[in-house]
């Protein structure tokens, strides 16, 4: 026998030995689709919840989602529905994909008919501003009992359509979680690892956003490869500081959901947030940027969001406070760069004594 015809028959046989449970996919969007569609291709019976009935109307006949990942061909098993309870009735794992705006509304909604035992995971890389609350909080409030997960890394839904290899992070308290969706969503293209630490991995995707604008900025302006190199790290540094002080393990920020997810969207203009930044340094208008981008970019909400708790919890966060005064207090871009360069001397390596004097 071949190696190829081995490895066919070792994966036939792990994929035969996997009972298919029911999963629901909140939010129709290109999250939403492509992890709905992993799922599906896995042969579990997965349900993608959108809003608008007549586009799940569509999605179901044309076996695609045209607006949001057009070409992309449903699985068998994926079904479009724009009813609630159809969707996550005995669902055992339900992922929430909606942008945070939406996102504890939606939860809202799905209360009366979500099994008592079902997971809940959330897939969103945003803060809701009332109170600081994370999307696995909103979880936690709305739905006490359940175990809860949040899933993210490096994860560009156009590249995970394309079938390029690609890694993610599943982070929970539960390892009856964290199994289950590793079961759901692994294949030879997608590869899910785990992580203890629920609120590192959760801030760590809401953050990276707000530092993939202002990379995006920096290209705009014509920033050259030194200057890229510092922005990133000094990012880094920035976000794992704001999560430590709120309860996070740095040590996150080295793993795929928190560098990883980084360098991607601070190097790529599939990024809707760096692509947000890039018009931003081009002299254009936020609201015709946002409005013309036609998806969600959280960072620029993030970015209000955590500019407001690092003043009020007294944390060093020079590139948040620098690109608030640009976006929201109108600073030309240039004087905001400059403050931050002649700015008070820094260590480079924080935590465990690293560097320091
Ligand atoms: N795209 C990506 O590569 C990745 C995205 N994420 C995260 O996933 C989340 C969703 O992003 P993404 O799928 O890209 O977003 P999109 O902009 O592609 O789609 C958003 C989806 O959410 C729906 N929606 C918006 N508001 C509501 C609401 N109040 N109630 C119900 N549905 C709503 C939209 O419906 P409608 O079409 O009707 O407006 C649409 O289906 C974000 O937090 C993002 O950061 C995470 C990893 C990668
Ligand atoms: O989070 C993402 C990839 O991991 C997607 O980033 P954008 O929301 O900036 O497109």
């Amino acid at each position: 026998m071949s190696d190829e015809n081995s490895n066919n028959t070792a994966s036939i046989a792990t994929k035969a030995a996997v009972k298919p449970v029911k999963v629901a996919v909140l939010g129709g969007g290109s999250f939403g689709t492509a992890v709905a569609n992993i799922s599906a291709h896995n042969g579990h019976p997965t349900y993608l919840w959108m809003r608008h009935k007549d586009r799940a109307l569509l999605c179901q006949r044309d076996r695609e989602n045209a607006h949001y990942v057009p070409g992309y061909r449903f699985a068998d098993s994926l079904n479009a529905t724009s009813d609630l309870a159809e969707a996550v009735g005995d669902a055992s794992l339900v992922f929430v994909s909606v942008p945070s705006s939406g996102f504890r509304e939606v939860v809202q909604k799905i209360k009366p008919f979500v099994r008592s035992d079902a997971l809940l995971v959330s897939t969103t890389k945003g803060i809701e501003g009332k109170g600081f609350t994370l999307m696995s909080e909103i979880l936690e409030q709305e739905m006490p009992g359940h175990a809860i997960g949040v899933l993210s890394g490096p994860n560009f839904a156009k590249e995970i359509i394309e079938q390029q290899q690609t890694g993610t992070v599943i982070a929970s308290d539960s390892g009856t979680l964290i199994r289950r969706v590793q079961t759901v969503l692994s294949s030879d293209t997608f590869r899910v690892y785990a992580n203890r630490d629920r609120r590192g991995v959760e801030l760590a995707g809401a953050l990276k956003n707000i530092y993939a604008i202002i990379s995006g900025m920096a290209t705009a302006l014509g920033a050259g490869s030194n200057t890229h190199a510092m922005l990133i790290t000094r990012s880094l540094a920035e976000m794992s500081r704001l999560a430590n002080t709120l309860g996070a393990n740095p040590m996150t920020f080295l793993g795929l959901a928190g560098v990883g997810d980084l360098i991607l969207t601070c190097t790529s203009d599939l990024s809707r947030n760096y692509r947000v930044g890039f018009a931003l340094g081009q002299g254009r208008a936020l609201d015709d940027i946002v409005a013309e981008l036609g998806q969600v970019a959280e960072g620029v909400n993030t970015l209000q969001v955590v500019a407001a708790k690092a003043q009020e919890m007294d944390v060093y966060m020079p590139l948040v406070k620098g690109l608030y005064a640009v976006i929201f207090q109108g600073l030309p871009i240039e004087e905001v760069a400059h403050k931050l360069m002649v700015g008070e001397q820094n260590h480079d390596v924080e935590f465990m004594g690293a560097g320091d004097e």
